[in-house]
């Protein structure tokens, strides 16, 4: 067996309690073997000094979308997409996707993020990159039926379950997948009612967009005579292993539809403020026993893929929405974006215990905006950032070793990167 033992750091346990300790790794089998005074195994990293945490999961982002990183900004979610998005990813290529998704991988190593969920176009070339990288996800082709025909709106939702079931346990395992149909307003309900039975007979876990603007709601609930997520159980689209993204517009009959369904939400604060799109009542969804876990969306409404500040962001909305400075504390934050992300998406990830998955992220602490260390819970939710990430690790294999990403080459993908989207926007705007 090979092993990788990352010495005396102080570990984040699932409880939220941080102890010194080894954390032993079996590298063939890209789980934890051990947490404590670990005698065996070469010191395959030092984290002495530093703080050992989960690999951080983002549940909900269209990871190429780093190519339009400040593409559009200021807008509401509506206009935005309509009027900019929308016209520019009509012209992606599947080599974009791929140079986007490289970009956006190397963004997450770089901070600490190990696993992602991803919808978007060109779902081949993303799990390609997951497999060269090393990185876990949970993937899914977004389905939209607005604005196509019939036979087009089909076989939206024909590639997304076609994709799901062909791409399950790729890369060794590290890629999971599900059907991912893009929202409740943007695929029609007859297209709900054939394709969604075909995903639960095939086992395959749903995932939407949903509840995400106001201006979203009133509409649905003029059609369907009932909330959206009421009506989105009525279609099938809430079981136990499926999640939605947003769930901002969401009521307390919703939050106990959830609870009981069991679908979880992954809440975006960021892209919620930068689209003015409202203020998710985080702490009661958590109080209706909801499962909450945390994503970036995309770097067009973020604009960065950093859960660091995904968590600072959720623990101060989480505030403002409540009306109270005791909602959605620093526990809670990252517990979202480890076991609550790592749940909602249905990985075993996001927690550093013996049999879980290796993913794991160590933090240097050694900087004066980390000093005193009174508390290094409070910390990771109000003042690490993605740079304070000195090694990640994923499946046991480590994908970052001293700031110095291993399996990816840094200025080529950004090469890349910045003459793809160039290229991409003179495309759209010919
Ligand atoms: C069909 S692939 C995914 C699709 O979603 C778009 N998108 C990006 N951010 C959001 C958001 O906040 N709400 C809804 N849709 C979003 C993305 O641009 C792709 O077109
Ligand atoms: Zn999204």
């Amino acid at each position: 067996m090979t092993t990788l033992r990352i010495a005396d750091g102080q570990v984040l346990r699932p409880d939220m309690t941080i102890e010194r300790a080894d954390v032993l790794v079996d590298q063939d089998a890209g789980t934890i073997l051990d947490v404590g005074d670990v005698d065996e195994g070469d010191v395959g990293l030092d984290a002495e000094g530093d703080l050992v945490i989960p690999g951080l999961v983002n549940a909900h982002t269209h990871v190429a979308m780093t190519l339009l990183r400040g593409y559009a900004d200021d807008k509401p979610l509506d206009a935005w997409l309509q009027e900019d998005i929308w016209p520019v990813e009509a012209e992606l290529t599947a080599e974009d996707v791929r140079v986007g998704t490289r970009l956006g991988v190397l963004e997450m190593i770089r901070s600490g993020t190990t696993c992602f969920a991803d919808m978007y176009f060109d779902m081949p070339a993303v799990a390609e990159v997951v497999e060269e990288t090393g990185m876990r996800a949970m993937l899914g082709y977004g389905a939209i039926t607005v604005g196509q025909d019939d036979e087009a709106a089909r076989q939206e939702l024909q590639d997304s379950l076609a994709f799901a079931k062909e791409y399950d346990g790729a890369a060794d395992g590290r890629i999971s997948t599900a059907f991912k149909p893009h929202s409740l307003t943007t695929v029609g309900e007859e297209y709900y009612r054939e394709f969604v039975p075909e995903a639960n007979e095939a086992g395959l876990p749903i995932h939407f967009h949903a509840n995400e603007t106001e201006g979203e709601v009133d509409p649905l609930v003029d059609e369907h005579g009932e909330r959206p997520l009421e009506y989105a159980d009525d279609v099938g689209l809430l079981g136990e292993d499926s999640f939605i993204a947003h769930g901002v517009h969401t009521d307390a009959t919703e939050h106990e539809l959830l609870a009981e369904r069991g679908t979880a939400v992954v809440h975006c604060p960021a892209s919620n403020m930068k689209l003015a799109s409202g203020m998710a009542p985080v702490q009661d969804m958590l109080d209706a026993g909801v499962t909450v876990g945390l994503g970036t969306d995309g770097a067009a409404s973020n604009n960065d893929l950093s859960m660091f500040d995904e968590m600072r962001d959720a623990a101060m909305l989480g505030k403002l929405a409540a009306d109270d400075a005791s909602a959605v504390d620093a526990p809670t934050v990252v517990e979202m974006a480890t076991q609550g992300s790592a749940a909602a998406i249905g990985v075993d990830s996001g927690r550093i215990e013996p049999g879980a998955n290796a993913d794991l992220a160590v933090i240097d602490l050694d900087e004066p905006r980390l000093t005193p260390g009174h508390d290094l819970v409070s910390h990771l939710a109000y003042a690490v950032t993605g740079s304070d990430v000195r090694h990640t690790v994923c499946d046991g294999q480590v994908l970052m070793r001293d700031r110095t990403v291993l399996t990816l080459d840094e200025q080529q993908v950004v090469q890349d990167a910045t003459e793809h989207a160039r290229a991409l926007v003179d495309r759209a705007e010919e």
